[in-house]
């Protein structure tokens, strides 16, 4: 297996005269969360979309699984197996649970015309459902009569469902309170037990702490910073995010993130 999934290197992008990312560079671990932290227009966002191919670095390279890519669509970056849940969640309020998780992706069978195939649609999204241990109450009903923290969950389960390794989460609590944000990190933690690699933009440090293995600040467009969650504290993150902390020192045996 390669330890590392994505390897970003020197990643620039312009906007007219902002300079969104000024030589990003961070790397993913297979089979890890991996955060990324930083304060608005710090560029995450950015780095994000270059990645889920919306946008199109001006130079830089991407590499997934040692591989360089250039994604020219989302679309692309989903055939490559990257997910990725937006802040939006960009689900279809009178739609069910099931035709959320196959939109625009449905199974159809050729009968001289296309056929939704629903009953295994159904079947297929009942599993997910329950081996996620999602909290629906069933997979026939309508999204928007889900809670906040139920839809995100359905937006996960989608991102899981397709994602072939990779699944990105821009600010998945944001929106949620304390007890569904604590079933949306509980689920994440069960989508990384079940072998996925995640990347989350989080600005809840408290988060990044309980959830991340790895990492990386970004400021003005850099990423200042790669450290192992564990060496350090939430004070030095924010630190870290502002500018207070240039930097933190790798604790002994630790490299800064690499
Ligand atoms: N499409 C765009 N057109 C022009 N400028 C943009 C565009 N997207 C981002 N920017 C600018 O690039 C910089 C980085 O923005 P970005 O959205 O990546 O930051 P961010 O760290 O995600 O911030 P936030 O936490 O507020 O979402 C900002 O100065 C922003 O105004």
């Amino acid at each position: 297996m390669n330890d590392i999934k994505v390897e970003v290197s020197d990643l620039r992008k312009r906007f007219g005269s902002v300079e969104a990312l000024r030589g990003a560079s961070l790397t993913v671990r297979t089979g890890e969360v991996t955060a990324i932290v930083g304060d608005n227009g710090a560029g995450k966002s950015t780095l994000v979309k270059c990645l889920t191919g919306l946008y199109t670095p001006d130079s830089g390279e991407i590499r997934i699984d040692g591989e360089p890519v250039q994604f020219s669509s989302p679309k692309h970056a989903r055939a490559a197996g990257i997910e990725t849940v937006y802040q939006d969640l960009a689900l279809c309020d009178q739609l069910s649970v099931w035709q959320n998780l196959y939109l625009e992706r449905e199974l159809t069978r050729f009968i001289g015309f296309p056929m939704l195939r629903r009953r295994e649609m159904q079947r297929e999204a009942h599993r997910l459902v329950s081996d996620l241990a999602v909290n629906v109450p069933s997979v026939n009903r309508p999204v928007k009569r889900l809670s906040g923290g139920q839809r995100q969950a359905v937006a996960i389960a989608r991102g899981v469902m397709w994602a072939r390794g990779m699944i990105i989460l821009d600010e998945p609590t944001a929106a949620l309170g304390l007890r569904e944000t604590a079933q949306v990190e509980a689920l994440i933690q069960r989508v990384v037990d079940g072998g996925q690699t995640v990347l989350v933009v989080s600005h809840n440090f408290e988060q990044v702490k309980r959830l991340s293995s790895q990492v990386w600040v970004m400021r003005a467009g850099n990423v200042v910073q790669g450290v192992r969650t564990d060496d350090v504290t939430g004070e030095e993150l924010v630190g870290l995010v502002t500018g207070a902390i240039p930097a933190v020192s790798a604790r002994a045996g630790v490299s800064n993130g690499r």
